[in-house]
């Protein structure tokens, strides 16, 4: 049975379609890069007409400004002047034009909630939307509202009634240990399921239920090591993240909470959480494709399941760019390569450098030692499409080819049923056809999929596996 998954993949956002010509950007005029863009933003140059004076936003007002080159866009409950951004946006002047005068936060987070709006415009900013006084529907007690924004506390406590049932958390200390256990009441719960955070005191476990992410987010009341570690037992749902404390005295409480603590909040509004990785190697696959391996600092815990991306943030002259990119697995390089370095402290990204790029020669300038902020894994894909599969048959193009390397290996490993696997790997020319000589390998030695015959495919080569 051929089973085409019926979800989007690679994710909409991913890298993988971005790189590949993009669905709907837009050809930029000569002049209008991303780095023109940072340029006139650091000219100095007044971008929001108000001579850097920042103004209270009325609905009426915001709607007056509806035309190119006149347009204010509210995002999570800022306005900027986004016409001088115009020519430089990459998904077209059309786009960015269907949010004029208007709330686009919704927009926004539709298309890509990943782009670093705030860096990127910080010169666009007007101002803060105005507080009105709001009618609630039962006409009972005035509450205060921003416009195009509710506020956190009544989004969480609506969505919650409505999300899964409400998990909770609990806590216990012997003389060195600190255990925080969260009860997430659902069975399909995995180490991939939470994602921790220990950072400047600061302690922050998203635990990732449906659609749904339960935040514990706490200033700790006492100093712990570096390291910690993390159980689940899947059966019950039930997630333990062990902290090693710095002194052996007796906590009084864990800490006290900080931004959306002990909330369940849809996972679209959650934000993205970064945290620096360290580069630990660099090395060359093709003339112009790079493995880069990252290593996720001692105190976070951070898995990416098969088939999603994270976002890689480099902060270039100033300004914070961000990138989508889907981790490899190195199960391939074990082929070539010893001794790998194993356990989960380590993420591996296939990235193509671009020479006129932005983003990919700041990577590719990185140091060993150098830190890249990584953010929590995003994207609807499920393995379980999988379950009882017979025939398995990957379409990838370029480094469109980097999500199938951990599918590869998830079905070569983990599916029984599996009888034939075929890979398709389209390229413009044999010299960039990433891990060939790996594929063939390994082809070689699985007999059970039909790997390793190289086809050349009209004037496109292709890797049959
Ligand atoms: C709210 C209305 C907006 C709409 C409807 C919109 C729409 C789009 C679309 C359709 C694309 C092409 C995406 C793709 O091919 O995958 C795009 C790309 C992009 N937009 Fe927007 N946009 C909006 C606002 C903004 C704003 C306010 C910014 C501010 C910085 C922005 C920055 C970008 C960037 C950086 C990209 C390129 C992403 C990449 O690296 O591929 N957009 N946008």
């Amino acid at each position: 049975m051929l089973n085409v998954p019926s979800q989007s993949f690679p994710a909409p956002s991913s890298q993988q379609r971005v790189a590949s010509g993009g669905r709907s950007k837009v050809p930029l005029k000569q002049g209008r890069s991303l780095m023109d863009w940072i340029r006139l933003t650091k000219s100095g140059k007044d971008l929001t007409g108000l001579k850097g004076r920042l103004i209270e936003v009325t609905e009426e007002e915001l709607k007056k400004h509806t035309k190119k080159d006149d347009c204010w866009i509210c995002i999570r409950g800022l306005v900027y002047n986004v016409s001088p951004y115009m020519e430089y946006h990459p998904g077209g002047e059309d786009e960015l034009m269907k949010a004029a005068g208007s709330d686009g936060t919704d927009l926004f987070d539709q298309v890509h909630r990943w782009v670093n709006y705030e860096s990127m415009l910080k010169e666009c900013l007007v101002g803060r939307m105005a507080i009105k006084p709001a009618v609630p529907k039962d006409y009972g007690e005035e509450k205060k509202v921003l416009n195009g924004m509710l506020p956190k506390s009544q989004v969480t406590d609506t969505l919650a009634k409505e999300g899964p049932s409400s998990p909770s958390y609990d806590w216990f200390q012997t003389d060195s240990l600190v255990t925080i256990v969260i009860y997430t009441k659902q069975k399909d719960i995995n180490l991939d399921s939470v994602i921790v955070d220990h950072q400047d005191d600061s302690f922050r476990a998203e635990t990732i239920i449906k659609d749904y992410s339960y935040i514990i987010h706490l200033g700790l009341s006492h100093e712990i090591q570096e390291d910690l570690s993390v159980r689940v037992v899947e059966n019950v749902g039930k997630i333990e993240i062990v902290l090693k404390k710095k002194e052996n005295t007796s906590w009084k409480r864990l800490g006290h909470p900080l931004e959306n603590h002990n909330s369940l909040i849809p996972k679209k509004d959650t934000g993205l959480h970064y945290r620096k990785c360290q580069l630990i190697s660099k090395e060359g696959v093709t003339h112009d494709t790079k493995l880069f391996c990252l290593m996720l600092p001692p105190s976070t815990h951070l898995q990416v399941p098969i088939g999603q991306h994270v976002y890689l943030k480099l902060t270039i002259t100033g300004t914070e760019i961000v990138k989508p990119y889907t981790p490899v697995s190195d199960f391939l390089l074990s082929e070539v390569k010893e001794p790998v370095l194993v356990n989960n402290k380590y993420i591996y990204f296939l990235i193509k450098i671009y020479p006129a790029g932005l983003f990919t020669p700041e990577l590719d300038h990185l140091h060993i030692g150098d830190f890249v902020s990584v953010s929590n894994p995003e994207g609807n894909f499920k393995i379980s499409q999988f379950q009882e599969l017979e025939d398995l048959f990957l379409l990838a193009a370029g480094t469109g080819f980097t999500p199938m390397v951990k599918i590869l290996n998830y079905a070569l490993t983990n599916i029984p049923s599996l009888r034939k696997v075929k890979l398709m790997f389209f390229n413009k020319a044999e010299d960039d056809i990433i891990w060939r000589s790996q594929l063939e390998k390994l082809a070689f030695k699985d007999k059970s999929s039909s790997l390793g015959r190289l086809q050349n495919c009209g004037k496109k080569w292709s890797v049959v596996t």
